[in-house]
């Protein structure tokens, strides 16, 4: 029989067994997972930093719906998997992404043709719309930073994935495309909504998103859509990795708090912003990271490791 003083006899006498327990009640971490994945790939290729390539590349990495699928699936997977501190997203083959697969869409569509009523076919289009919006969103939920790191053709459905991340790299010959509007449709899975306040221009962004025009690198860097531009692909992605390798080296507390009240930030008032931030340092200024941390300052010591989450 549990009696209050049993339990917290437990409690004091088994830490670790506590910990296991409670541990095995959350989703599983499992990096091995990762590599099953059809549409991705996914690679370790510095100590705490992921590697994500959409990996359709005789497709353009087109977004089919098993693509859109597995970014969910492995976004989720890195938020919570302690050898994950930074994550660089980058497209296989000859473009970032053409966008969403337009052979998947007519399928769609024929599929469609086939209910009559206008409210069911409504009801079979929700669910797969906010599959896609959380497919996205998956990004920017995820608490290790996103590092974009784009080449060539990035369009529709790419500016929606690329807006979702937290940094965006590209290649000179990088170009962007708002494109939704010349599919005869609203963007509907973040473009609309993040794409503004990642350029900080309504006037920009309306007239790109109205138009579908096609803009370049030096235009990207220009709106602040893209923070650096490199050469070519190979120092693209040698600079994000090197970016996530710095981000990766820091306390994953302080980088985490840091992306969370970032986002939280986007859109709550500053008052909203500082008062969860408070929230989560008082609890977070009492953490091994933050001694260690002050304590590698103080010294000018060797660089601290800090232990996974
Ligand atoms: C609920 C929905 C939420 C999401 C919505 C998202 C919407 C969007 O993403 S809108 C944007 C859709 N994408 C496009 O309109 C891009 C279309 N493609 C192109 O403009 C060009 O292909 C591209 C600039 C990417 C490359 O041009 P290039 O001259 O190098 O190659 P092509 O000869 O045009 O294409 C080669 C083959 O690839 C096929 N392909 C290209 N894009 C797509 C695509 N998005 N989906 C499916 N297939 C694509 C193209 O048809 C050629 O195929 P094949 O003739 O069989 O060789």
């Amino acid at each position: 029989m549990y009696t209050v003083s049993r339990v917290v006899k437990n409690l004091t006498a088994n830490p670790a067994s506590i910990l296991t327990r409670a541990m095995s009640v959350l989703p599983k971490r499992n990096t091995e997972e990762l590599k099953t994945l059809k549409t991705l790939s996914v690679s370790n290729p510095k100590p705490y930093v992921f590697h994500v390539q959409l990996n359709r590349p005789d497709k353009y990495n087109a977004f089919t719906k098993q693509m859109w699928l597995e970014v969910k699936e492995c976004f989720e997977n890195l938020h919570i998997n302690p050898d994950c501190r930074a994550i660089v997203l980058s497209g296989a083959g000859k473009h970032f992404t053409a966008g969403i697969d337009l052979t998947s869409m007519m399928m769609l569509g024929q599929e469609l043709g086939e209910v009559e009523d206008v409210s069911r076919k409504g009801y079979v289009m929700e669910p797969l719309i906010k599959l896609y919006q959380d497919s996205v969103s998956a990004l920017e939920v995820c608490q290790k930073p996103v590092i974009a790191a784009v080449h060539s053709a990035c369009i529709g459905a790419g500016v929606d994935f690329i807006t979702a991340a937290d940094i965006r790299y590209s290649t000179k010959d990088a170009w962007f495309q708002v494109k939704e509007v010349d599919i005869g449709m609203a963007a509907d899975v973040g473009s609309l909504q993040r794409f503004p306040k990642v350029i900080g221009s309504q006037s920009l962004a309306r007239e790109l998103c109205f138009t579908g025009r096609k803009f370049l690198s030096d235009e990207a860097v220009k709106c602040g859509l893209v923070s650096r531009v490199f050469e070519n692909q190979e120092e693209l992605l040698q600079g994000a990795l090197e970016l996530a390798e710095l981000i990766a080296s820091k306390s994953p507390i302080a980088v985490q708090a840091t992306k969370n009240n970032m986002v939280y930030s986007l859109d709550h008032t500053n008052q909203e912003g500082l008062d969860n931030i408070r929230n989560v340092n008082k609890l977070y200024l009492q953490s091994e990271d933050f001694l260690t941390a002050v304590a590698a300052q103080l010294t000018k010591g060797e660089k601290p490791n800090f232990s996974k989450l």
